[in-house]
């Protein structure tokens, strides 16, 4: 069967995967209130199109800092875990489809792939040769160990940082709890979080620790350790916004984690404007969560962000066709975005604004 859109490949991903994994990728904190609602507050906006406004073909490319090279698109791949639970080639694999793509990849730390791997297969595939990577962190509470991660990520050609901070615990998920899906099967593990021993073999990898006694110094800490720009990703309200400014990260990432870590949190893009209000144009700001369909991509730039993180569509296309799929849903999600941008009468983002949407009036069942 054709695949028409991301939610037909959801449908092929839940029909290929063992129940466990599929429920692991789909899943979400408790009772899921987060994860449907991050969908559903797409449908409570209206796209307001504007007619006759020539716009022959639309350019998607974003800047997102000064003398930084623009991203091919507002759409990026958001930090997702174990990519080999979904295709045997894993973050090699997304990483290709991303590169060749053009497209920005937001590798987590906790990846089935090491990250010098992931960096050169993301080179390797990309057309100029320098493939658009940024590296996710989890801070862990032996600083010397984080420090040499963001080591080997410059070194491997990252260009930014991705703090999670949405995590000071991890969300308990019923559906991993059902399925007793606790930890990676045997065969799998996180490869990037192995190091070298005294022998010069790579160790067993370490376990990630979550921690609770954190707080805004591991900005500034994490600062002194790099030169590399300073993304914070799991802000959703708008005195964090403000602190972030006061701790010069170099731009704010809206997310509640997919809806996984604190159900009940706001989905994503209820919180948007607020904080676009806030920050009013002095950092860039991504947002993720339920992203489904270039409108949706459209939705969010008309309220307020620079770019758009997509996680869960981007693993269904990598479970259904590998690689191949990576580059379908991406291809989708653009090609969707391309006609939506037509329609409303724009031919670049920076014509994009929130003149461009309304409230809907009754929200979809
Ligand atoms: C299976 C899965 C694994 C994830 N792993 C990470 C991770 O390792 N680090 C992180 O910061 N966020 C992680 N996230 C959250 C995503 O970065 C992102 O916030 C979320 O998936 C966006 O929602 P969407 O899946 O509806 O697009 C994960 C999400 C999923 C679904
Ligand atoms: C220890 C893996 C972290 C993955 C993650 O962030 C998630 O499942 O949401």
């Amino acid at each position: 069967m054709p695949f028409a859109s991301v939610k037909d490949m959801r449908r092929e991903a839940r029909r290929r995967l063992p129940r466990a994994v599929f429920d692991f990728f789909a899943g979400g904190a408790d009772d899921e209130v987060t994860l449907r609602d991050n969908a559903r507050a797409f449908q409570r906006w209206a796209l307001l199109p504007r007619i006759l406004r020539p716009c022959p073909s639309r350019h998607l490319g974003v800047s997102l800092w000064k003398n930084d090279a623009p991203l091919a698109m507002p759409i990026v791949a958001a930090p997702t875990a174990f990519h080999r639970l979904a295709h045997p080639e894993g973050e090699l694999g997304t990483a290709r489809a991303l590169a060749q793509a053009d497209a920005l990849f937001i590798v987590s730390m906790a990846s089935t792939v090491a990250l010098e791997d992931i960096a050169a297969a993301a080179h390797g595939a990309a057309k100029s040769g320098h493939a658009r990577l940024w590296f996710q962190l989890y801070v862990q509470p032996d600083r010397a160990f984080t420090a040499r991660l963001i080591r080997r990520a410059e070194a491997a050609g990252f260009e930014a940082l991705v703090i999670t901070v949405d995590s000071p615990v991890f969300g308990r998920r019923d559906r991993d709890w059902r399925n007793g899906f606790f930890d990676l099967p045997a065969g799998l593990s996180c490869e990037t979080l192995r190091e070298p021993q005294g022998d010069g073999q790579l160790g067993p990898p370490r376990p990630i620790a979550f921690s609770a006694a954190f707080s805004w110094s591991i900005v500034d800490e994490v600062r002194k350790m790099t030169s590399l720009p300073i993304v914070l990703k799991g802000i959703l309200h708008p005195a964090d916004a403000l602190l972030a400014l006061e701790h010069e990260v170099s731009a704010i990432y809206i997310s509640n984690h997919g809806g996984r870590q604190l159900d009940g949190a706001p989905a994503t893009l209820d919180v948007l404007p607020a904080i676009a209000r806030v920050v009013a144009g002095r950092l860039p700001i991504l947002v993720d969560g339920g992203v489904r369909r270039g409108t949706d991509v459209l939705k969010a730039l008309a309220l307020g962000a620079n770019a758009v993180g997509v996680g869960r569509s981007l693993l269904w296309g990598l479970a259904t066709e590998g690689p191949d799929g990576v580059a379908r849903v991406l291809a989708m999600l653009r090609d969707e975005l391309d006609r939506a941008l037509a329609m409303c009468g724009c031919s670049s983002l920076d014509e994009v604004s929130p003149a461009l949407v309304g409230p809907r009036r009754e929200p979809l069942k």
